[in-house]
């Protein structure tokens, strides 16, 4: 049996990279419309309601209209890579290492996790889950992206002209990631974000500093590296780095292959009072396309890695 598969939105950058996953799996006939109807509801509507599973790669508002294109008859399930449903009523939050494979796998409804809100919560949310950091305390979270994260507008603006080398942003505080990164780690508070690009094509870095010494009832370095290992035991997709070969700096490749793993990090201080949590993967793979065909995996029964860029064993 082939799934028949609608990228909405196939020509953008998030699109187009979920294509070339799919690219030669015979499991799948893949559907995408031509220029002169990609963005025509009509056809649209046609293409959503004839595709077992919908793969939406488009902004935040398209993303709404094409939901709404749907007949809920007419049995699509829907993938959104888009902001639009991350905590939204109805709607799995795609992240199948927190919440479990067998519920993506019965969603009807999934929604991607954000780039940003997959290293936070790769991170943190298992270590709030165990009680080894307060769900209490009010967190931050700095992070770098490669410039593919803001579309094809932010791709045009590095590769025309002169790109800068860092671009902060973000900075009137009200990102729209926060509310998921909030949620779905059962914060009281939302953290407080400050993002930024570099002039790389791929690849991000998220992290999360901690001054372990005044967080009333937090774990030290080692056991909140111990209980990362121990939740992601056995992933294919998430990888814990060992203490013993931790290394010196992290860097980010201007010129990184796609890769669909999420690498996880602890760095402790010495004296056992500070720690820096660290994740990277790649925002246009874990972080957006690679997540997608993860989930399209599960929800059509296939091995959940097949057509993954992961680094060997
Ligand atoms: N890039 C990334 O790293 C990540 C992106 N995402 C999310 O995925 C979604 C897609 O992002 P990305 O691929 O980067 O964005 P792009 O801007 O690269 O692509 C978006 C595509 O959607 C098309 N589009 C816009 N409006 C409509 C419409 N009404 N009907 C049909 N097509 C439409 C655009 O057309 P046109 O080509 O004419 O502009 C474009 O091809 C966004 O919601 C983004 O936030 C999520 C995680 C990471
Ligand atoms: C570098 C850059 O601009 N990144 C995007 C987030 C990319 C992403 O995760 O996409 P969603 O919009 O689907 O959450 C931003 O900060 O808005």
């Amino acid at each position: 049996m082939t799934h028949k598969i609608f990228i909405d939105g196939a020509a953008g950058t998030t699109g187009l990279e979920i294509a070339e996953r799919l690219a030669g799996r015979s499991e799948f006939t893949l559907v995408t419309l031509d220029d002169t109807q990609r963005k025509d509801a009509a056809a649209r509507r046609e293409a959503l309601n004839d595709a077992d599973v919908a793969i939406l790669c488009l902004p935040d508002e398209a993303a709404r209209e094409a939901v709404a294109l749907i007949d809920p008859a007419s049995g699509t399930r829907v993938i959104d890579a888009s902001s639009a449903h991350r905590t939204a009523d109805g709607w799995c939050y795609g992240f199948p290492e927190l919440i479990g494979g067998e519920r993506v796998a019965d969603a009807r409804r999934i929604s991607n996790p954000g780039c940003y809100p997959t290293g936070f919560l790769g991170l943190l949310a298992p270590l709030v889950k165990a009680d080894l950091l307060p769900a209490a305390w009010p967190y931050t979270v700095h992070a770098v992206s490669g410039y593919s994260g803001g579309g094809k507008a932010l791709i045009e603006r590095f590769e025309t002209g002169k790109a800068p080398a860092f671009r902060g942003y973000g900075l009137a505080m009200g990102h729209k990631h926060l509310g998921e990164m909030q949620t779905h780690a059962g914060l009281a508070h939302a953290p407080v974000f400050s993002p930024a690009v570099v002039d790389a094509f791929r690849g991000m870095v998220v992290e999360i500093p901690l001054q372990l010494s005044a967080i009333e009832g937090a774990g030290e370095a080692a056991a909140l590296l111990e209980a990362l290992e121990a939740f992601y035991d056995g992933s294919q997709v998430v990888s814990v780095h060992p203490d013993f070969d931790l290394p010196s700096e992290l860097l980010l490749q201007p010129d990184a292959n796609p890769r669909d793993d999420l690498q996880l990090f602890v760095f402790g201080s010495e004296d056992g009072t500070q720690a820096r949590l660290i994740a990277m993967l790649d925002n246009l793979g874990k972080g957006a396309s690679g997540a997608a065909v993860q989930n399209l995996n599960l929800l059509c029964g296939l091995p959940e890695t097949a057509g993954l860029h992961l680094p060997s064993a």
